[in-house]
């Protein structure tokens, strides 16, 4: 069992730009460590290079305390489950979980006990006389995870194992997939997806990497840190707006002034409103980005509110999503409502926003300190 360790790893293919650039990442053994970012910022490269399927540019790699650099796929102790299963058509399911083993020249009646063992955990002892074509994309994943189980890693790699299953399948999956790690204990597991609802429902830790703009280059780490971390504390409106759905709402505004836990600003139709941040670096008159999730906006009256106009719905059944906006602004705010909302377009709803539950930018897109308790953010759930 193993920890993973990255150094400066950087990768370009060719004489292109650098697709992966000084990543330096530290993965616990045990750990669950999720790779998330949108397509083509490098997720399967660096992925890949921890398998031993990509040649590391520069910097280093360790497994537990070695050097992997140069040491062969087969020899890393990892195993990979890939999206498209990769299972031998012509085998049985047992042959093709057995394959590794078998190839490794393992005693048969070891083969056995490893293979069954591991068809209990994925509840796939009924069909292990089958062959691929004659099994669902979901049992044909569950196929290609005990593969990688029966070999016992100390390193399980994913990438995007779910994108082919239906939504149905790819949550009762990625439920087994948790419950695996969990059971499996102490290997460490590093999973690529672009769904981030993946990435916060199975992640200890998320790495999200860049996706290239005016403020970061793609291949570099964004932000690493636990689901809720990246939720509640993003560093910046990168961060901000790739974690969330629907996205967080950006609005212009300025700094009017800046108290130690509080900041006031002001919208370009001149409302005022206050945010629990620290905004003391900066000075009054200040461009900034005011950050708000449509869940932490609701309509209805409390002490700071301001008006809006509904244009469109988005009817979820358990919610309902209100597109509001005013004459000044360009984008319109989205705002999450009970299911049962009923609301009309053109009607004007006045609209709630907690000072806690606002985020503030500066001009360069960075976060600004927000003053929030961690208890006001988890509230225990009554016994
Ligand atoms: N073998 C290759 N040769 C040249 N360029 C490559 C190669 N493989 C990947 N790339 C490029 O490297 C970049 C990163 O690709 P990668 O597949 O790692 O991204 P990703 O984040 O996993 O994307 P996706 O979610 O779409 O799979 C992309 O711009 C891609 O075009």
């Amino acid at each position: 069992m193993a920890s993973i360790t990255l150094k400066g790893v950087s990768k370009a293919y060719g004489k292109h730009e650098p697709v992966i650039r000084n990543v330096d990442l530290h993965i616990a053994q045990g750990e669950f460590c999720v790779f998330v970012g949108a397509s083509g910022c490098g997720k399967s490269t660096l992925l890949r290079m921890i398998a031993g399927l990509e040649d590391i540019g520069s910097g280093e790699l360790l497994i537990g305390d070695r050097l992997m650099n140069d040491v062969p796929a087969a020899r890393r102790g990892v195993a990979m489950v890939f999206q498209s299963y990769a299972l031998f058509p012509h085998m049985t399911v047992y042959e093709n979980m057995a394959f590794g083993l078998t190839l490794a020249k393992v005693d048969k009646a070891v083969v056995r006990e490893k293979v069954v063992g591991a068809a209990r955990i994925l509840q796939l002892e009924h069909l292990l006389a089958r062959l691929p074509k004659a099994l669902s994309g979901g049992q044909r994943q569950r196929v290609a995870i005990g593969r990688a189980i029966v070999r016992e890693p100390g390193v399980f790699l994913f990438d995007e194992p779910l994108s082919n299953l239906d939504a149905v399948l790819r949550v009762q999956t990625r439920y087994e997939i948790a419950k695996i790690h969990r059971e499996i204990g102490n290997a460490s597991t590093v999973y690529v997806t672009h769904d981030q609802v993946e990435a916060m429902t199975l992640a200890d830790r998320i790495v999200l990497l860049n996706s290239g703009s005016a403020l970061a280059r793609s291949g570099s780490i964004a932000q690493c840190g636990a689901p809720l971390e990246l939720y509640h504390r993003p560093k910046n409106l990168f961060v901000a707006g790739f974690i969330g759905s629907p996205k967080m709402n950006f609005i212009p505004a300025r700094l009017v002034a800046a108290g130690e836990r509080l900041a006031r600003v002001q919208l370009a139709g001149g409302e005022l409103l206050e945010a629990q941040v620290d905004a003391r670096r900066l000075l009054p008159g200040a461009p900034l980005t005011l950050g708000i999730r449509p869940e932490d906006a609701s309509a209805g009256n409390a002490t700071q509110h301001l008006v809006r106009e509904v244009q469109w719905q988005e009817r979820l059944g358990d919610a309902t999503y209100l597109y509001l906006r005013s004459g000044d602004e360009q984008a319109p705010w989205i705002v999450k409502v009970p299911g049962n909302t009923h609301a009309v377009a053109g009607q004007r709803v006045p609209l709630s926003l907690p000072r806690a539950a606002m985020h503030l930018f500066d001009e360069q897109g960075e976060a600004l300190p927000r003053c929030v308790e961690a208890t006001d953010i988890l509230v225990p759930l009554a016994a």
